[in-house]
């Protein structure tokens, strides 16, 4: 019998994991699967329950929180032997990583898809001992995320990131920064560099439209220094896709990145606070194993290497 280990957040999103796990377990139970539940109690739990998990020889590892929950699975998961296939169940406010699957929003929908049981395997990145699925990044505007404080986040969601980054938006100011890019170096002032393996961030569904996740590279978005209203109207235009062209955007493909900015920068890992740049960026190419919908390995397909 097959054996599947559920790591949720119980304070994800409106806490709707835990009401609905019953028919999950039911659902995974007729499916031919023995599963156990561990609930996170706090920060670097879903890591642990994710190693234990490897150790412990399960054929499934299933993830159900936000993007921080994925995350820390991902960062447990990363470094062992033997990893198994990882499931996705979005329960978070984000969910950028749910979106770029192509994982439906709906738990019982997201628990179908993996009960079809087809996977892929998919590029993670690494950044000094970090690692992430989705992006990670830095400058002034990536650090307006933490400003949102989380029970604001929690009430009304993906909102609260831009009313509260609009209102920021006057004060930000470009950085000196030194970007290697497999050896090729970009030295100037940018708002915000984005290194990043999906095209889904932040409810920019375009943001890097040519990102493959299984070519082993990163899709490097850099945007130079610029003023309120180039802001605006690159923001815009990226909403459709149609910023690439933009001289203000430097956009390219990438295995290996270099960040060193000449002041304090912040760096971001899947939407958290990951410590201070300097950094070093590898892509590990078609390193974890995904449970994802078949629609979305035929658009992987597809996609140009
Ligand atoms: N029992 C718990 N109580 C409080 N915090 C927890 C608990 N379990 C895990 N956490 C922390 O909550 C963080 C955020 O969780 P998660 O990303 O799943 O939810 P979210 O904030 O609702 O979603 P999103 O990241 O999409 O905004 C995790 O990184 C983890 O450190």
């Amino acid at each position: 019998m097959k054996r599947a280990r559920i790591i949720y957040n119980p304070t994800s999103g409106r806490e709707a994991f835990r009401k609905e796990l019953p028919v999950v377990l039911e659902k995974f139970e007729i499916a031919g699967y023995e599963t156990s539940t561990h609930a996170t109690t706090g920060e670097g739990d879903a890591s642990d329950a994710a190693r234990k998990a490897i150790d412990r020889g399960y054929d499934l590892i299933v993830a159900a929180g936000g993007d921080g929950t994925i995350n820390e699975v991902i960062n447990g998961m990363a470094e062992q032997d033997g990893r198994p296939k990882l499931g996705i169940i979005p329960v978070g406010t984000t969910n950028d990583f749910a979106r770029a699957l192509s994982i439906p929003k709906g738990i019982q929908n997201a628990v179908d898809i993996i009960l079809e049981d087809k996977s892929m395997p998919l590029d993670i990145g690494k950044v000094n001992d970090h690692y992430f699925m989705n992006i990670a990044g830095g400058g002034k505007l990536t650090e307006l995320t933490y400003e949102v404080p989380s029970k604001l986040k929690t009430m009304i969601g993906q909102l609260a990131y831009y009313i509260k980054g609009i209102e920021m938006l006057p004060f930000i100011k470009p950085t000196h920064t030194r970007v290697e890019l497999d050896g090729e170096l970009i030295d100037e002032d940018i708002m915000m560099f984005l290194v990043s393996n999906t095209n889904s961030v932040g409810g920019f569904e375009k943001l890097a439209p040519d990102a493959k996740m299984n070519d082993g590279y990163f899709d490097v978005l850099i945007l130079r220094k610029s003023n309120l209203a180039e802001f605006i109207r690159l923001a815009t235009l990226a909403l459709r896709g149609t910023h690439l062209d933009d001289p203000l955007i430097i956009y390219q493909k990438a295995r290996h990145i270099k960040v060193t900015p000449e002041d304090k920068m912040q760096l971001n890992i899947d939407g958290e606070y990951g410590g201070l740049l300097p950094g070093e960026f590898t892509n590990l190419k078609e390193h974890i194993e995904f449970v994802v919908p078949e629609k979305f390995i035929a658009k992987q397909e597809d996609l140009q290497d």
